[in-house]
């Protein structure tokens, strides 16, 4: 089911002083998607969707789910939460540890007075989807963190919601797990004629997970794109910024040259992937610390080919996150982890052009 928010405004007041979380958000979730809302600490994205959930009253706008509105100030709407048809998965677990795996996914039924054994069937084949079958009896407290998390998706999806909405799921896991939990669940979730809304922080988790994404900043939603399109792509110096590891250079458009977008920057002429934008208009220059190979030595000079010297090296198991210094500026960029570089050794740098990512400024 699609949901659809327009001109959605929520404020706060804290110690007297307002505080406005969402400022005239419109956003579209289309159905069967998995849609993140990623964003800092304090940018609204808990505040949406409890909005949308149905916990937080907004000031204004206009909330849909499917054909049905469910909030809406001018028509005078308010559909209770329970009334929504929504599953939710939230940071704490929230699951209930005097209760046995079975009696917590059977929960939600058992409040609408459903059947004995309509229940039985619809708890077995929520943990046979999770993988927890077996696990029935369990006490929902002897279970590991990623298997609570289970838990309280199979409660989730036991009432067949049409929408499912995650607020921070995985954050209370550890690394690995998370990462594991993660790969699960867009598994399951990709099994399900399901709309997902899921919130997080985590840039790696709303790339890895996502359908869409919607970058949110201040209240505002910034941008909305495939995870691709926001990471390569982004029309925002923020949202490149925010998406992933990034040198961003103010730059300068020349005139297209060879079918290529020449920029003027610190770093001197740089060839990039054609773009859009007119010569003369101020850019910013996205350079990717994974596209920027350390080779010792000077190169010949050449197209995109940066010489300088190592700043700071830092071994962080898969790669040596490597400082280069190049004129005033200094790079963020990639060596092998096993290699003899040091700091203040001459390097270059070569960069291709389809690597060179143009936002606007
Ligand atoms: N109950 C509340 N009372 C007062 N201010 C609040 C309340 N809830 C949220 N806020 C404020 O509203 C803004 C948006 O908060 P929200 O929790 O939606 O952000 P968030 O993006 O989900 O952040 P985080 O990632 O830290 O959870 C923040 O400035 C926050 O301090």
């Amino acid at each position: 089911m699609e949901i659809r928010v327009e001109g959605l405004s929520k404020h706060y007041v804290s110690e007297g002083r307002s505080v406005k979380a969402l400022d005239q958000v419109d956003l579209v979730i289309p159905a069967n998607q998995i849609f993140t809302l990623l964003g800092p600490s304090g940018c609204g994205k808990t505040t949406l969707l409890r909005c949308i959930v149905g916990l937080e009253t907004p000031d204004e706008g206009e909330i849909r789910i499917g054909d049905q509105v469910v909030w809406s100030r001018r028509q005078g709407i308010a559909v209770p939460t329970e009334k929504r048809g929504l599953g939710m998965v939230f940071q704490t677990y929230a699951i209930w540890p005097h209760m046995s795996v079975f009696d917590n996914v059977a929960y939600p039924l058992q409040v609408r007075g459903m059947g004995r054994d309509a229940v039985q069937a619809r708890v077995g084949e929520a943990l046979r989807f999770v993988q927890l079958e077996g696990l029935e009896r369990r006490s929902a407290t002897r279970l590991s963190g990623g298997q609570q998390q289970r838990v309280a998706l199979a409660r989730a999806l036991v009432a067949e919601p049409k929408v499912i909405l995650f607020d921070e799921p995985l954050s209370n896991l550890d690394a690995k797990l998370r990462e594991e939990t993660r790969k699960e669940l867009r598994r399951f979730l990709g099994q399900l004629d399901i709309t997902a809304l899921y919130v997080t922080h985590d840039r790696v988790e709303a790339l890895a997970l996502s359908d869409s994404i919607a970058v949110m900043r201040a209240g505002r939603i910034v941008e909305i794109g495939s995870p691709r399109k926001i990471y390569f792509q982004a029309d925002h110096r923020f949202v490149a910024d925010f998406i992933g590891r990034a040198n961003l250079i103010d730059a300068t458009v020349r005139d297209d040259a060879n079918g290529l977008t020449q920029v003027d920057c610190a770093l001197g002429p740089i060839d990039c992937a054609p773009a859009a934008h007119a010569a003369g208009s101020a850019v910013t220059l996205c350079l990717r610390p994974e596209f920027l190979h350390v080779q010792p030595g000077t190169l010949p000079d050449g197209r995109n080919v940066l010489h300088g010297r190592i700043e700071s090296l830092e071994f962080v198991g898969e790669v040596l996150d490597t400082e280069v210094r190049v004129g005033n500026t200094v790079l963020l960029a990639r060596s092998e982890p096993d290699s003899r570089l040091a700091v203040g050794d001459t390097v270059s740098l070569a960069v291709r052009p389809e690597h060179c990512l143009l936002v606007s400024a």
